[in-house]
């Protein structure tokens, strides 16, 4: 039985987990080559899956990995407990799902005026839970998390509250004072500040890094110049502990010039009660987390005044124009609008710039230009969920945000602090990153994985795990790996589901005028997909079959992209005749006596495209062999020495 709402846990730590994918291709556009394959630190181009299950590769047992969820179950995971590591299964009470709806009806309870209050809450009207509403994800957690609190105070062992109050005075003295949320933003400005989040896995991506420390995953955070750090501490969908937090506190306390020059510690909940407040900050939190989608009005004030009762200064997180009303109503000053839909996982980077507007028509002041400015403004503007680039950072400090918030893509990242030094959060970083590759998403550090012969949805999670980019689907009949539309629409819905969207990617490609070259259509191109491939997209990949196939398949199945494998000409690959945009595959000339590239390889491509590809994919240059049957040894491909990074670079940038 479990003692308190979150528990230690034993796991096993950062280790490189190599594979039997074989590298097949390259995108000449988009990506550099590499010569292996870490499951957490992807840098190939296209990955066969090679007629093995991926599913092996997340249940091996060196590894320790139990899938979160496997996309069939995803739907009920949230009463799942087999997303549980260490811990026995037993060890998580479950509810039903009426003691979970009064477990927030609760939360109501001491509201004067419930239907005000409770205006913005999902499945209520007029103060009162509509009796049919089923819970959403993010109240099914928030409900578990609360019976769970109930069970641990009411089992004897729970330590009170005022002895938590002796344990944060005590820890202050022992470890230094507590940091104040707003000012360690203001004090960045002009410089985005960086909340680095650890989060192992989450209800929306399963699995998500189960092998990192938090505390060594924080102190390289910090050591890159992250300003926050924030922890998940809930255990059974995220595998996060309060022991996890007072690892980062104190290990990035310890190797800080001085006590002050610290990240603050964010602890990410689902806090619903004073209790929590009080036990983060006696567990190291500078600050923690409230979710307005789910707390009535009268409890966001309460909580907000208990926590600035103590000196902190807490992050309020809104979605919806409702509940940027609710926290202005309620008083909070730091504001996280979260990219993410909680209720139905749904990601639009454009909700922190609704936001902001809606700020701004209220009058409310934001600024983070300088600190001056950033310290004269009631309000703290913060992004949340769902960025990974300097494109994205960028965006919202045109908006004048302070703060981004980034989980999922620094968990995965190979080198965290290569990750942060890419995001340029110091404009002039970013400015001079703009001139130094001429100010396209297109840089030597672009990678775009592509995983191919994909034909489950439990094999494509996985590879969406593992950080794939693009999922390929192989419709051509010969292949060991050809599926039938059912089997590509089940891959479709998984992909879909794992990257928080409901519909067909729409890559935001420019239409080539007369003028356009090629080769430069081919860059812009190159941009669209690594911005919109961030999260995974279906290419169908086909070989000499008829535009009508090809187009049913692209309708019925769902695809994003297709990938043309055969003798179809380079026009063949054109979004009006395929339906969505086409990835054409070329072939490296090989020279007949050598069976080698041959010398004029480049310049024969190059002679070749035109504007109809999205991109083009350069095929092994082994003789008689096509892509996707290429043994291993092709790795070490006979190309000519300048076919490598920089030229497969600069031939889409040569206009
Ligand atoms: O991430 C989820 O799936 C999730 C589900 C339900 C409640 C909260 C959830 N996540 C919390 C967050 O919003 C993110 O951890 C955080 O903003 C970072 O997002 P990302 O950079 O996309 O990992």
């Amino acid at each position: 039985m479990l003692d308190r709402p979150q528990r230690q846990r034993t796991l096993p730590r950062r280790a490189n987990c190599t594979t039997s994918f074989v590298l097949i291709a390259a995108f000449s556009s988009l990506v550099v080559f590499g010569s292996s394959v870490a499951a957490w630190a992807p840098s190939l181009l296209t990955v066969s899956s090679r007629g093995s299950s991926l599913t092996s590769l997340s249940r091996n047992p060196s590894s320790s990995v139990i899938p979160l969820y496997s996309t069939t179950e995803q739907a009920s995971s949230i009463n799942s407990t087999d997303n549980n590591m260490s811990n026995k299964q037993e060890d998580y009470p479950q509810y039903t799902p009426e003691q979970l709806k009064s477990a927030l009806d609760g939360l109501l309870e001491g509201s004067s005026d419930p239907a005000f209050d409770g205006r913005h809450l999902f499945g209520y009207e007029n103060g009162i839970q509509n009796p049919n509403h089923e819970l959403s994800k993010l109240q099914a957690i928030t409900a578990t998390r609360i019976r769970d609190y109930e069970r641990y105070l009411q089992s004897g062992k729970a330590v009170q509250e005022q002895d938590l109050v002796k344990q944060m005075q005590s820890f202050w003295q022992t470890h230094g004072p507590l940091l104040n949320l707003q000012t360690v933003i203001q004090e960045q400005a002009p410089r985005m500040a960086l909340a680095a989040e650890f989060k192992r896995a989450s209800p929306s991506k399963g699995n998500i890094a189960v092998h990192l420390n938090a505390g060594e995953q924080a102190q390289q955070y910090a050591a890159a110049g992250a300003n926050i750090i924030s922890v998940l501490t809930e255990p059974r969908w995220f595998l996060g502990s309060l022991e996890d937090m007072t690892e980062v506190r104190l290990t990035t306390t310890t190797n800080a010039a001085s006590t002050t020059s610290r990240p603050a510690v964010l602890r990410k909940e689902f806090t619903t009660s004073k209790y929590q407040i009080t036990e983060a900050l006696a567990n190291g939190a500078d600050t923690i987390l409230l979710i307005v989608a789910v707390l009535p009005q009268h409890l966001l004030k309460e909580l907000i005044d208990h926590a600035r009762s103590f000196g902190m200064e807490p992050l309020v997180e809104v979605h919806a124009d409702v509940e940027l009303e609710v926290a202005i109503q309620a008083g909070a000053k730091v504001i996280g609008v979260n990219n993410r839909n909680l209720h139905t996982f749904q990601m639009d980077l454009h909700t922190t710039e609704h936001v902001a507007e809606q700020l701004m028509a209220q009058g409310c002041t934001f600024d983070h230009s300088d600190p001056t400015a950033a310290q004269n403004s009631r309000y703290t503007l913060c992004a949340l969920s769902g960025m990974s680039t300097a494109f994205d950072v960028d965006r919202y400090r045109n908006i004048n945000v302070g703060m981004c918030l980034i989980g999922e893509s620094l968990m995965r990242a190979a080198d965290p602090k290569v990750a942060i030094a890419g995001l340029c959060l110091d404009p002039k970083d970013w400015e001079n990153m703009r001139n130094t590759v001429g100010g396209g998403a297109y840089t030597a550090g672009t990678k775009l994985v592509k995983v191919c012969g994909i034909t489950t949805a439990d094999d494509a999670l996985v590879a969406c795990q593992a950080g794939a980019n693009l999922i390929g689907v192989i419709f051509v009949p010969k292949s060991k790996r050809c599926v039938t539309a059912d089997q590509a629409m089940a891959v479709v819905k998984a992909v879909r589901a794992f990257g928080e969207r409901t519909n067909r990617e729409t890559l935001a490609v420019t239409k080539p005028t007369e003028a356009t070259s090629p080769i430069s259509q081919l860059t812009s191109n190159a941009q669209a997909l690594e911005a919109s491939s961030r999260r995974p997209l279906v290419v169908g990949v086909f070989q000499n079959q008829s535009p009508e196939f090809i187009r049913d398949m692209v309708d019925s199945c769902g695809l994003d992209l297709v990938q043309l494998h055969g003798s179809e000409g380079m026009e063949a690959a054109n979004k009006e005749i395929c339906g969505v945009p086409a990835i054409r595959v070329v072939d490296i000339a090989t020279d007949p006596e050598t069976g080698k590239a041959s010398e004029n390889a480049v310049q024969m491509i190059l002679n070749s495209v035109t504007t109809d590809p999205l991109a083009i994919l350069l095929d092994t240059a082994i003789k008689g062999e096509t892509a996707g049957v290429a043994p291993a040894s092709s790795l070490t491909m006979p190309l000519p020495k300048r076919f490598k990074t920089q030229d497969c670079l600069s031939l889409l940038r040569v206009d």
